[in-house]
């Protein structure tokens, strides 16, 4: 098994929707407890590429492997070890958290009730756990969709807007959430999402998707250790490297759409 310290790795992924190429040999890398923000304009190619990720949707060309498992001849391996949330998560709002849980797990090969009470408390939820997901807020559904998407111990974890629609607490404690499964979990993250500043607060790399290639990418560990220096880019093909001005990711995100970079 080859390439093995990555968790993520897409080479040269591609999808044709008609007669436009939506996603356009795309390249990206996820390691260990990485938190990855994916950004871009509306239509830019995020949501193909994660239903490539997760298995939805077959690419016309190019890999997917996640911990080294190639996702099209070794699906089971590589799709075992990801847990995704494309939009809210749906569950049944007469049962309780534990029970719609539990009724996921019962699909799952090896998934105790011990775990079931486990991921809900590392949610933050063991206090509801008898309660009807109908009196649940949006927030709490949120962490329950984490919750769930913990069951089978993911390497991955891929989340399509997670803080779209919540209110500032519940927003607030999803991302610490987030950071908390990748710093104490080892557990990586790609999260796509239009909210900058929420991105910049808990991510570690973020890459900018434009009609379908990744057209930068900004270490923003580094942007949020030192505002006065320029952050460094690692772009991707076939952008040259270049360094940005930027000091938060809104500014580098205009940059890289609005400017010059990755302009056809
Ligand atoms: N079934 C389809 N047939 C043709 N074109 C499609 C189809 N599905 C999506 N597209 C187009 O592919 C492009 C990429 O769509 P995608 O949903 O991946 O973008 P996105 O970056 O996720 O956008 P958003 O931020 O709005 O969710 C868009 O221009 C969209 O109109």
């Amino acid at each position: 098994m080859e390439n093995k310290r990555f968790i993520l790795e897409v080479r040269e992924l591609t999808k044709k929707l008609g007669s436009r190429t939506v996603v356009d040999r795309l390249n990206l890398r996820i390691e260990e407890g990485e938190i990855y923000g994916f950004l871009g304009k509306n239509g830019s190619g995020k949501t193909t590429t994660i239903r490539m990720i997760t298995g939805l949707v077959h690419p016309d060309a190019g890999e997917v492997r996640i911990c080294g498992y190639d996702l099209k001849s070794q699906f089971k391996a590589a799709i075992s070890l990801v847990g995704a949330i494309v939009e809210t998560p749906a569950f049944y709002a007469q049962l309780t958290a534990y029970d719609n849980l539990k009724l996921t797990a019962n699909l799952l090969p090896g998934v105790t009730r011990h775990r079931v009470e486990e991921v809900l408390t590392i949610a933050g939820l063991s206090e509801r756990t008898r309660d009807k997901v109908g009196s649940y807020s949006l927030g709490m559904k949120q962490r329950l969709g984490i919750a769930c998407a913990l069951l089978n111990r993911p390497k991955l974890i891929i989340l399509d807007e997670p803080t779209n629609g919540l209110d500032p607490q519940g927003m607030k404690e999803i991302k610490e959430l987030i950071v908390q499964l990748a710093s104490e979990h080892g557990i990586s993250f790609l999260i796509s999402s239009h909210l900058l500043r929420d991105i910049e607060q808990i991510c570690t790399m973020a890459g900018i998707i434009r009609n379908g290639k990744l057209i930068a990418e900004c270490d923003v560990r580094q942007l949020r250790a030192s505002r006065e220096e320029p952050i460094a880019i690692a772009a991707s093909e076939p952008m040259h490297a270049i360094r940005s001005k930027a000091t938060t990711l809104e500014q580098f995100y205009f940059d890289m759409t609005e400017g010059g970079a990755g302009n056809d």
